[in-house]
């Protein structure tokens, strides 16, 4: 996690610029197309045009793979094309690919980030670039270890669920689970403690971060309390209804910030609500149109979450 809060004072920003890509929130000028590699490019093209607006004023970009794969091959491959580039601009790349399964499998998912014995001894570094993934923690510590061992063997970090932003959340994860009503939630918060404990960095949190909605705000400083040593991911900002307000008890009192907040369509989709946006337009125009209006977005969230922590 040092590497992700060097960014992140660098920048002097904890906001988090999800890449979601999907035909609905692109203009049309990039999405009339006759492929399903066309409609790629278009998501390539749109991804690079967001994150040359936000480099400098954000530190990291969370793709969510799903939206990629639901492409095929070349869906994966933008995917694959977005974290490269998104690297080489020197941002923080979080792969969000919320995996979870054991033993053999497991190792073979956690070639996101490092080599995996699933290809044998061949080259991998070229194949994954993210500096981190989300992990979904369902199977135990058999389902983190291998995540755990390869983020080591790759000094890179894995984020682990921990109390998810969707509203039906709670159908699990705020069922108690011991005899004083802990709930599955916070126990998750301990178990992520314990896990991390031995890999804690220079600023003292641990190399496993917890994903902590930004929509359940009765439970943020419990679940703050009980992650000292945690970093938290914090999605759910913005398009789900979080708020600045909502998410400050997630910060930590010192430099560190302790968290880090996530907005996906809040500034990709931003464009949609630029007035000057026209349906006649050309495809550079459109994609300027996108750019200006993300990084307008990506100013105001870092201006309203600068001012909670002021
Ligand atoms: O792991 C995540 O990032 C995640 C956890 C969670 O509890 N809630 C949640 O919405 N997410 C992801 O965060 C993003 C939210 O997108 P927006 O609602 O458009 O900001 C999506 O990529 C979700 O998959």
């Amino acid at each position: 996690m040092d590497r992700l809060i060097t960014v992140l004072k660098k920048v002097g920003n904890p906001s988090v610029v999800g890449l979601d890509p999907k035909p609905q929130i692109l203009p049309q000028q990039l999405t009339q197309v006759e492929s399903v590699q066309q409609l790629a490019q278009s998501y390539l093209d749109f991804n690079r045009s967001i994150i040359d607006a936000v480099t400098g004023l954000v530190a990291v970009v969370k793709p969510q793979i799903a939206m990629y794969e639901a492409l095929g091959p070349v869906g994966l491959e933008v995917y694959c094309k977005t974290t490269a580039y998104a690297s080489s601009k020197g941002l923080y790349v979080l792969g969000d690919v919320k995996r979870g399964d054991i033993g053999t499998t497991a190792a073979a998912y956690a070639s996101h980030l490092a080599g995996s014995p699933a290809v044998g001894d061949l080259e991998t570094e070229d194949l994954w670039h993210e500096d981190a993934i989300t992990v979904n923690p369902f199977l135990g510590y058999d389902g983190i270890h291998p995540f755990l061992q390869a983020a080591e063997k790759a000094d890179k970090d894995i984020f682990v669920l921990c109390s998810t932003s969707n509203p039906s959340s709670s159908q699990l994860q705020a069922l108690p689970c011991g005899p004083d009503g802990t709930t599955v939630s916070q126990h998750l918060a301990e178990l992520i403690e314990l896990w991390g404990q031995d890999s804690r960095g220079g600023y003292g949190f641990s190399r496993i971060g917890a994903v902590v909605g930004a929509t359940h705000p009765d439970r943020a400083s419990d679940l703050r309390a009980r992650l000292p040593h945690t970093f938290l991911l914090v999605p759910g900002y913005g398009a789900q209804g979080g708020t600045a307000a909502d998410v400050a008890a997630l910060f930590t009192d010192n430099s560190s910030y302790g968290a880090s907040i996530s907005s996906s369509r809040g500034i990709i989709a931003a464009w949609q609500k630029d007035p000057s946006y026209r349906p006649d337009m050309s495809r550079t125009q459109a994609l300027d149109l996108v750019a200006k209006a993300a990084r307008k977005a990506a100013r105001q969230m870092r201006d309203d979450l600068t001012a909670v922590l002021n």
